[in-house]
């Protein structure tokens, strides 16, 4: 459990696309989301949702990694579990969030850089780290790492390999 609250919900809102128009629809304040009227373009007081975290277009991954993420690293190194999802519509900004791009990477890879970090910095203790991809679409489950799908094995090269006497890696698939 990171700070007071086991479950913890942050709101990342992705920039308009050219389809989508110019004109935002909310307003960010704090940890609230304003719904806007549309012909005002003024907050209207009884559509505001109010979450752990808000973040709009202009803070990058790095930022929510650090205030949205990186707790939960923490907890789990202290020997609690830990779980990150992101959930949301097609095209919400999922992939973005959590995969990232090499120009500005998601919470995975950054999550999975600062383990490697810590693990290294900690001589004194052994590290399983675990690692299964999976994918549920349409009911259906499918293993990313299998030779099934080698492009996804390829583009997994973000973490760092630490020396081999300090972690052990056993990739469960
Ligand atoms: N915070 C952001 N800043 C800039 N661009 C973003 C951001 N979030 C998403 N995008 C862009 O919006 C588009 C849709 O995002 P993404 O593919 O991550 O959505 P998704 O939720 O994973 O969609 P799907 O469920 O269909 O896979 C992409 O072009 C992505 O680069």
């Amino acid at each position: 459990m990171a700070g007071d609250q086991a479950i913890r919900v942050a709101v990342r809102v992705r920039p308009l696309s050219k389809s989508e128009g110019t004109e935002n629809a909310w307003q960010i304040e704090k940890n609230s989301i304003f719904m806007l009227n549309p012909k005002t373009q003024k907050a209207q007081p009884d559509a505001v949702f109010q979450y752990d975290c808000c973040y709009g277009p202009e803070t990058p991954t790095a930022e929510v990694y650090r205030r949205s993420a990186q707790s939960v690293l923490d907890s789990t190194l202290d020997g609690m579990n830990g779980t990150l999802f992101a959930y949301g519509q097609t095209s919400s900004g999922k992939t973005h969030s959590m995969s990232g791009s090499a120009k500005e990477p998601g919470l995975t890879p950054l999550l999975v850089n600062d383990l490697f970090d810590r693990i290294q910095q900690d001589c004194d203790t052994n590290y399983h780290v675990r690692v299964s991809y999976l994918e549920i679409y349409n009911e259906e489950l499918k293993d990313l790492l299998s030779n099934a799908t080698p492009h996804i094995r390829q583009s997994m090269t973000f973490c760092p390999m630490p020396p081999p006497h300090q972690t052990e890696h056993v990739y469960t698939i």
